[in-house]
Parts: C-alpha cells; structure tokens; sequence
C-alpha cells in the first residue's frame, strides 16, 4: 500500500508533518513516499508537476497533498505557477469528483461564523467536479485585441463529465439524507443549463433521492442564512472552490475543511480544502486537522479501512474536546495550541 506525498509549498510542509505521523502512528504498513509538486518542484526543477512526481503518483495508491503556491512563484508564466501544478495532477490521474464535507463539531459552535442554532449538527457534503469547467478551458490566454489587452477563458462542459459527477453525488447522497442540491448559473450560462438538464435527466435512476436546483448566488446566500437545508450539493469546478471555503467557515476554519479527489475507482487525491497560507507559513501555528481528516478520508476511500478512518476521526474530536486550539479556532478558555503540539494529541489521542 502506497502512499505518495507531496508536501508542497508555505505552511503544506508543516501540517503534512503532523499527518504523516498519524499515518505512521496507525501501523498499518504504509510504504511513503514523498514528492515535489507546486512551487516547491518549480525550484527544483523549473516544473510545478515534474516527471518524477508524475510517475511516484501514478505507481501510488493514494496521494496525499498539503498545498502548493504563494507570492514567490505568483510572477512566473502561468505554465510554471504551482496552482498548474495542482490542476496537472488532478486532470492527469483523472480525479473529476472532489468531496470536501463541511461538519461543525460540537466542540466548535462558538468558532462557526453563524449563530449556534443556525449552524448547529451542520453536516454537508459538497461534491466539486473537479478535471472540467472553465478551469480546463480552451481557449485561454491574454492577447492584444484592437489596441487593448484582452484576457479570456472558455467554460465548457460534455455531458458525459456532467453525468459522471452527477452519479457520484447521487450515490452520496443516496448513503446520506437523500437530499441533492445541483447548484448552477443556467439563468446565463449554457454550460449550467446542460448541467441542470443532464442532473435531471439522472433523477429518475435514483427515486429515493429529491432532486433541487439552486441558481449558484442564491446557494452562495443561502448558505449563510440556512445551511442545514442542505445534505449534499454537487456543482462544477469553479461554483465547488468558492462555495466549499464558505462552507469551511461555518465549520469554524477553513482549517478543518478536509477534501478527497477520486477517479473512478477511488484511486485519490486527498488534501485540505485550504491552500498554503503564506500569510502564517514556517510560524508552526497552521491548524493541521484539515489534512488529518484528509488523512481519513483516504483511509476510508482509497483503503477502505473504515476501523482506521473512525479512529482518525475520533482522535480529532477528543482533541477538541480536550479543549486544543490552533489560533484558527482558537477561543478564550480553551489551550492554544501550535501546529505540532495540536498533531501531539491527535497522536496521544489514538
Ligand atoms: N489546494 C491547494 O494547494 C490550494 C488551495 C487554495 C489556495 N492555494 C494557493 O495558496 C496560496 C494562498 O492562497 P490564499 O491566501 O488565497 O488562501 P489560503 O487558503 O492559503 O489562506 C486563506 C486564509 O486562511 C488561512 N488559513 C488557511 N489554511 C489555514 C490553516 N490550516 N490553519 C490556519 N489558517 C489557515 C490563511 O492564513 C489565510 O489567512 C495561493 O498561491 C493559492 O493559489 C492552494
Ligand atoms: C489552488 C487552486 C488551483 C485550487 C482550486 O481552485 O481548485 C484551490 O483553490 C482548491 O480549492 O483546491
Ligand atoms: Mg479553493
């Protein structure tokens, strides 16, 4: 059982640590092995998603991510930014089904942006198509139109890549409350009209799953005001980042917002929803739960080791209830924590 790992870039190196000790702490036989990807492969070796990586990743069962960019490489021509290096191993392994689940522990109610009995129980899970949209758009580019700069992206979608997300969600959501919500934009864009008509179309497969649509701002507003109308949401590639690090701050942080990215046969990808924060990286105060519970969700999908992922999962509520807090959720009357102090009581946690 092979796990790569691609620590990446500003605070990436920091919380992969403290997950990496958790897999080891868990003793089940784990081969690591570690990789560059993002701004860290850049300076390597001029390639945010080089060769090496590329064939460490394919050979892997499972990839684990910290996170890839910052100020440093934002300069450089798109093809070198580490963000490109995210997007190539993501469309390389065929990962188009991004799960990132938004839970409020109770532990955390007061660090949630919404009011304890808005946000309360809060149990969502946002399915993010993840290898199309206007994110893989041809064509794109910044060109000199009639005097003028002229910036420009394609949004696109096939109906097989809408239909393969789509049953995704549904089976999710059919494991679940059987509630869907298939977020779109189809009062203007083409694209999400196909989008709102293919997920229709796959409705009648699913008879125990209600089927809802909502324009993407409505959704974007109605989060705040009542999230726990929602079970599971499945949306496309850009509607799924923006609406998934809202979602994170009714769970508190987007410290605690874990993410898988599957392929067909779960092979996966898995990283915290949130990117490398220069902003606090190499001061050892990141929250490392996001990357933990990413850690757990591979235990569960791409190992199918449901005992292990539980045990993850319940070390991470123990903490919290013991009262642990990186600054990020950090509140008067509980400990303040640092990010390898927090991955100590995950670890005397288990
Ligand atoms: N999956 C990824 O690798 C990924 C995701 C998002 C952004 N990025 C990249 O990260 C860089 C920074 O982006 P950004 O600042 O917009 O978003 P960000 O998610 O890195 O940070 C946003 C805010 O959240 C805080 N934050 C994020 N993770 C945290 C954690 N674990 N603990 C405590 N606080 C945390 C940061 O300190 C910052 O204030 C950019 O280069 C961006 O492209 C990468
Ligand atoms: C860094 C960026 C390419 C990435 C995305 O937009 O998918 C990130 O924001 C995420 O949410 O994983
Ligand atoms: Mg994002």
């Amino acid at each position: 059982m092979k796990i790569c790992v691609l620590p990446g870039d500003g605070i990436g190196p920091e919380i992969m640590a403290e997950a990496v000790r958790v897999i080891q702490a868990l003793d089940l036989k784990f081969e690591l092995e570690e990789g560059l990807l993002g701004g860290a492969a850049v300076d390597a070796t001029g390639d945010p998603y080089p060769e090496a990586t590329r064939k460490l990743a394919r050979a892997a069962d499972a990839v684990l991510l910290g996170a890839v960019g910052g100020p440093k490489w934002d300069g450089l021509p798109r093809e070198q930014r580490p963000e490109r290096g995210l997007l190539g191993i993501r469309k390389d392994l065929g990962l188009f089904a991004n799960l990132r689940p938004a839970i409020l522990y109770p532990e955390l109610a007061n660090a949630s942006t919404l009011k304890p009995e808005v946000v309360s129980g809060l149990d969502i899970l946002i399915v993010r198509e993840l290898t199309g949209d206007i994110y893989f758009g041809q064509p794109r580019g910044i060109e000199n139109r009639d005097g003028e700069r002229y910036g420009f992206n394609t949004m696109h979608y096939t109906e097989s890549e809408i239909r393969r997300i789509g049953r995704v969600a549904f089976e999710a959501a059919r494991k679940r409350n059987k509630r869907l919500c298939s977020v779109d934009k189809m009062n203007v864009l083409e694209t999400t009209q196909l989008w709102r008509d293919v997920m229709t179309e796959l409705a009648p497969e699913y008879p125990d799953v209600e089927l809802t649509h909502m324009l993407v701002d409505n959704a974007a507003m109605q989060l705040v005001r009542a999230p726990k109308q929602f079970d599971v949401m499945v949306t496309g590639n850009m509607f799924g980042d923006i609406l998934s690090d809202e979602a994170s701050m009714l769970t508190g942080s987007i410290g605690m917002l874990p993410s898988a990215s599957l392929d067909a046969n779960n092979k996966g990808l898995y990283e915290p929803s949130h990117g490398s924060a220069p902003d606090i990286a190499g001061k050892g105060v990141a929250n490392p739960l996001a990357t933990i519970l990413s850690a757990a969700m591979m235990l569960r999908y791409t190992f199918n080791n449901e005992v292990a992922a539980a045990r993850v999962e319940t070390a991470v509520k123990k903490v919290l209830a013991q009262g642990y807090r990186t600054g990020d959720i950090y509140e008067p009357g509980t400990t303040k924590v640092g990010t390898k102090q927090m991955g100590d009581a995950v670890l005397a946690a288990l």
